[in-house]
């Protein structure tokens, strides 16, 4: 792993209480939903590609959202989204294992895990179609890219910078994120994906993760070359419980219909 000593404060703690959660028993074996083929369907269907994110809450969010992760999965999927993300860390973003399985019984699009897994024992957790490997917390990202593909997940890795990127081609990655979102700040720049996406070889699947909140954002990342958009805060719309999951998604899944971006939306 890099060093932690430019990690902000509640990351190191997510790091931390990572470390303590124990593996599961035996080794997850997963029969994967393609994301390409999920990826190309919202395309042909001319819906922009969203992953969108069950996430109750975070370090960053205004507040907590206690609907059913079912539901708001649901809900997502209804309003267009490509593919569900699971915040699966417990102590820091209120998800749990149980509620991916869940999910992944109730919809029939790839489910990916997020978590921050650090060894492949945290892979033999849960099963899911992707998951999450941040380049930054692991020793060896070779070994555990393989250990991913091993036991079926598609993994998908997660990268800040150009080293980083570097490191994840290195590593053999096929599916790469990058996340806007600076863990030493936990500020998000969405300039990030503009400066290191293009960097990627055409063949790799790009996402861009963190911080995209309205069309103009996912156009913008859409015409930086993202493949996909990860979408987590601007979905769940942590400071209200009331607030229509299934529209928020639609709003970002529709930016490149013709009435979305004739609108002269800002926010
Ligand atoms: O979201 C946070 O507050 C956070 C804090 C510390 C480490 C990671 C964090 N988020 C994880 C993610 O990668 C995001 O949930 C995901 O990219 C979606 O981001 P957003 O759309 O900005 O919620």
């Amino acid at each position: 792993m890099n060093s932690e000593t430019e990690l902000a404060p509640a990351v190191k703690s997510i790091l931390a209480a990572a470390r303590e959660r124990s593996g599961g028993e035996g080794v997850v074996n997963v029969d994967a939903r393609s994301i390409s083929d999920a990826l190309a369907r919202a395309e042909a269907d001319g819906r922009v590609p969203v992953i969108a994110e069950v996430k109750p809450t975070s370090p960053t969010a205004d507040g907590t959202r206690t609907d059913d992760p079912v539901e708001l999965a649901e809900a997502m999927v209804e309003g267009g989204a490509a593919a569900i993300s699971v915040l699966t860390e417990p102590t820091h973003f209120g998800g749990s294992p149980e509620a991916l399985t869940r999910i992944r019984e109730a919809v029939d699009v790839p489910v990916l895990r997020k978590d921050f897994v650090l060894d492949e024992a945290g892979m033999d957790v849960v099963a899911a179609d992707l998951l999450l490997v941040i380049a930054r917390f692991v020793d060896d990202l070779s070994e555990l890219v393989a250990a991913a593909r091993d036991r079926g997940f598609q993994p998908l890795v997660e990268v800040h910078d150009r080293d980083e990127l570097e490191d994840a081609l290195e590593a053999g990655a096929e599916i790469i994120g990058v996340n806007n979102r600076d863990l030493a700040k936990l500020e998000v720049d969405l300039e990030t994906f503009e400066s290191v996406a293009p960097h990627a070889p055409d063949d790799v699947t790009v996402i861009a993760e963190s911080g995209i909140s309205s069309p103009v954002d996912a156009r913008r990342m859409r015409e930086a070359g993202a493949d996909a958009l990860l979408v987590g805060s601007a979905i769940m719309d942590h400071g209200a419980d009331e607030s229509d999951v299934t529209e928020n998604t639609r709003r970002l899944t529709r930016a490149e219909t013709a009435e979305s971006t004739t609108e002269t939306e800002t926010t």
